[in-house]
């Protein structure tokens, strides 16, 4: 049967090149065309796209929408299945390692797959030796072993420094003795740990000759290659269910207790320190800190992962507002699409733009990530610093932004939002852990504050500052400037705006650090002071964000009407913040009242000029019907049957009356009847 697109009318408004921008946002030609193949071959493979659950009537198949209905030992099986599947498509269809990503991105389930991936085989490049690289990186490539990452335990997971596994030296077998010395020091949390891994980076304090020189990563097998059991002296099982049906459950999350358990000297990662047959401690001439670089390879994935998911509610919220009407009907007309009221556009077209600028950031980050890892090679470690607190600042706010974005878009769809065949909720409990796993989004943000305040210190040094920190080196006249804005359309200068947010983050990160030189013990001023700086930290990492949306818009951009779609959107997502965070520009005193008040005037009007592009700028993500697994988010707008449609599969709607009718219902009724005949 033909579908009919509901949202057609709104397609016509247009006022861009819808598939110009779906270049844009995929990065290049190259990446929009895997994406689009993959998200397509995934759509239309069963395999891939159905979940397949054994039951009394047989084989059955269930949607993804149908997902959360369904046992979690069930979806979990369905998991092992279909990355079984998808490794052999991999390997029979020689895919590269980019549409191996995407594949596993359109797959759309959480999976073992992600972190042997995304942390296992990022901390042996990170920190194996060229040896260790060559033995253990072709066996995970090809899946002849299974890793995770077991850094958290049950007692610390943000201190990494407090972990109290060991690893311990025996010169005389040439061997570590990993142990778990107390319940605390059990690991706790890693993907894929709890029924899969064969190997685990495990982090322990390492020990010899009795001295704890502390850290380290090391290679530890832990199940049978042969039969999947643990090996001796491995205790290893999942955690438990985590937060909502079916999202992250399909998952292994895990736990892993050690008694004794020998491993070979060589399964120390020793890129940064090493130790001798003798036992002898060995460090590199790498700074210790590069132990922690496959936390910053996730943290930078994870901000493009940030507006992958962003996108996904925006899209879905954006069609459905267009679709959803609600009062104003006159003289039996329509009534007014949920979209044409000011506030909905208040509340999503800011979430539009923020996937664009978190799209933008992210791209930039990879850029930065691979030119620091470059630079690591050649032993040039100057920018690393940079690096961990650019990371660990954009990881924080897109997270966190997203999460929340999320969830004002499943309010932004009212009550139907509140369904499971929306797709928000599931997408909202799969995603919000980002904002803890791979470091605290608190603990993220004291870090970048801990780097401002070296940077502000250093100023009168006579240091330089350089990259994302370069304007601290403007500092006197970023202390003393007031905003130029006379009217509301001055805010859309790029150089308004930039120098707004630079006045505002310096000033910030100034004050904090004269709080901070009244304290005698810089430690306990850092800790009374923390709510303040990290909201110092949160307006350095704003300023970056909204500084690479601006520099993406000086690039030349081809294409009808895109460059001033994506500048109406750089400039929402700056004075959106603005108005968000009004209180921090006035109190730093570089806009006046008046000038704030422009500033929203502003933001109104652009609402109104993205409002007949909304629908158009959310197509341009490109996600399939599959993907977003959204009834309400579907590319026809075909929502209302299908919500009806979807209602009559519910395992409750499987018969009239329900089981439990006979033991519970029926005496009450009786009762009720007895009652009404006294
Ligand atoms: C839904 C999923 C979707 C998508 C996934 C997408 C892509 C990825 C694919 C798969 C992954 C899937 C899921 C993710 C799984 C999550 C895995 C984990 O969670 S692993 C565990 C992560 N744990 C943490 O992040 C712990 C957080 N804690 C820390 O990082 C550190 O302990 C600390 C908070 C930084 C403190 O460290 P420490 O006590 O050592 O620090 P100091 O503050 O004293 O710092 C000393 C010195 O070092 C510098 N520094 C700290 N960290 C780093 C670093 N990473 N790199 C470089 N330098 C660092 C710090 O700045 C100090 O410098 P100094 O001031 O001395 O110059
Ligand atoms: C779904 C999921 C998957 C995970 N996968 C892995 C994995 O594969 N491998 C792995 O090793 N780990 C994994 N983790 C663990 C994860 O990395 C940790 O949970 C995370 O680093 C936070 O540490 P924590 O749990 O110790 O939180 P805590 O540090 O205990 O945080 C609790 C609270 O204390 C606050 N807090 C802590 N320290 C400070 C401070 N210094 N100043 C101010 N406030 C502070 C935090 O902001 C937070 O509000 C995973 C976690 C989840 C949820």
């Amino acid at each position: 049967m033909e579908s009919i697109d509901y949202l057609a009318e709104e397609r016509k408004k247009a006022e861009f090149n819808v598939d110009e921008m779906k270049i844009v946002w995929a990065g290049s030609r190259r990446a929009f065309e895997v994406s689009d193949y993959i998200s397509k071959l995934v759509a239309d493979d069963p395999d891939l796209s159905f979940i397949f659950i054994e039951c009394h009537r047989g084989i059955q198949g269930f949607s993804k929408e149908e997902r959360t209905m369904l046992p979690r030992k069930e979806l979990f099986k369905n998991t092992l299945r279909k990355s079984a599947y998808s490794w052999k498509h991999i390997i029979d269809h020689q895919l590269s390692e980019e549409e191996a990503e995407r594949l596993r991105y359109f797959v759309d389930e959480p999976a073992f797959i992600d972190s042997h991936l995304g942390v296992f085989i990022p901390a042996i490049k990170g920190q194996g030796t060229k040896e260790q690289l060559k033995k253990w990186l072709p066996l995970a490539y090809k899946m002849q072993i299974i890793g995770c990452y077991a850094q958290t335990e049950l007692g610390h997971g943000s201190n990494v420094q407090g972990l109290e596994t060991t690893a311990t030296f025996d010169p005389r077998t040439d061997e570590f003795v990993i142990h778990s010395p107390t319940l605390t020091s059990s690991k706790w949390w890693p993907g894929g740990l709890g029924k899969v891994s064969t190997h685990a980076i495990v982090y322990a304090r390492l020990i010899t000759d009795g001295k704890d020189h502390g850290i380290n990563g090391f290679i530890v097998q832990l199940r049978s290659l042969e039969d999947h059991k643990p090996l001796p002296g491995i205790t290893v099982g999942d955690i438990g269910t985590k937060f909502g049906n079916g999202a992250y459950n399909t998952m292994d999350n895990g736990v892993l207790r050690f008694d004794h358990v020998r491993i070979p000297r060589d399964q120390m990662l020793m890129r940064v320190a090493q130790v001798t047959k003798d036992g002898k401690y060995v460090q590199s001439d790498v700074p210790r800190q590069l132990l922690y670089e496959s936390m910053v390879y996730t943290r930078q994935a994870l901000v493009t992962y940030a507006s992958g998911a962003l996108s996904r509610a925006v899209c879905i919220a954006t069609r459905y507002s267009a679709v959803r009407r609600q009062f104003g009907s006159q003289n039996g007309g329509q009534e007014i699409q949920v979209i044409d009221y000011k506030t909905q556009q208040s509340r999503l077209f800011p979430l539009l733009a923020s996937a664009y600028a978190f799209r933008f950031v992210g791209e930039w980050l990879k850029w930065f990530y691979t030119d620091v890892t470059q630079r690591l090679q050649a032993n040039d470690f100057s920018t690393l610093p940079e690096l961990h607190a650019t990371t660990a600042g954009i990881k924080s706010l897109t997270t966190t932004a997203t999460a929340d974005g999320i969830e004002e878009c499943r309010k932004l769809c009212g009550g139907h939002g509140y369904l499971c065949s929306s797709g928000l909720p599931e997408l909202y409990a799969v995603y919000v852990p980002a904002c803890t796993f791979e470091g605290d989004n608190v603990v993220l943000l004291l870090q970048v504050a801990r780097f401002l305040m070296k940077t502000v210190s250093q100023l009168s040094s006579g240091k330089k500052p350089t990259g994302t920190i370069a304007y601290m080196g403007k500092i006197e006249h970023l202390m003393q400037c007031r905003s130029d804005v006379e009217q509301a359309k001055d805010w859309l200068k790029p150089s308004a705006i930039l120098e707004a947010f630079e006045a505002r983050a310096t000033r910030m990160s100034v004050a904090c650090a004269q709080s901070l030189s009244k304290f005698d013990n810089p430690e306990e001023g850092f800790q009374e002071l923390a709510p303040d700086l990290v909201e110092a930290a949160l307006a350095h990492c704003q300023l970056i964000v909204v500084s690479k949306f601006i520099e993406k818009l000086q690039q030349d951009i081809p294409g009808e009407g895109i460059k001033q779609q994506l500048e109406v959107l750089c400039c929402i997502y700056a004075l959106f913040l603005l108005h968000k965070h009004h209180g921090d520009f006035l109190v730093t005193g570089y806009i006046t009242s008046k000038q704030g008040l422009f500033a929203n005037e502003q933001l109104r009007a652009l609402y109104t000029q993205v409002r007949p592009n909304a629908v158009s700028l959310a197509d341009a993500f490109n996600h399939t019907d599959h993907f977003l697994g959204s009834i309400l988010g579907r590319y026809d707008g075909n929502v209302y049957p299908k919500l009806y449609e979807a209602a009559w599969k519910d395992p409750l709607n499987e018969s009239d009356v329900p089981d439990g009718f006979d033991e519970y219902i029926r005496p009450l009724l009786k009762q009720q009847l007895q009652t009404a005949r006294l």
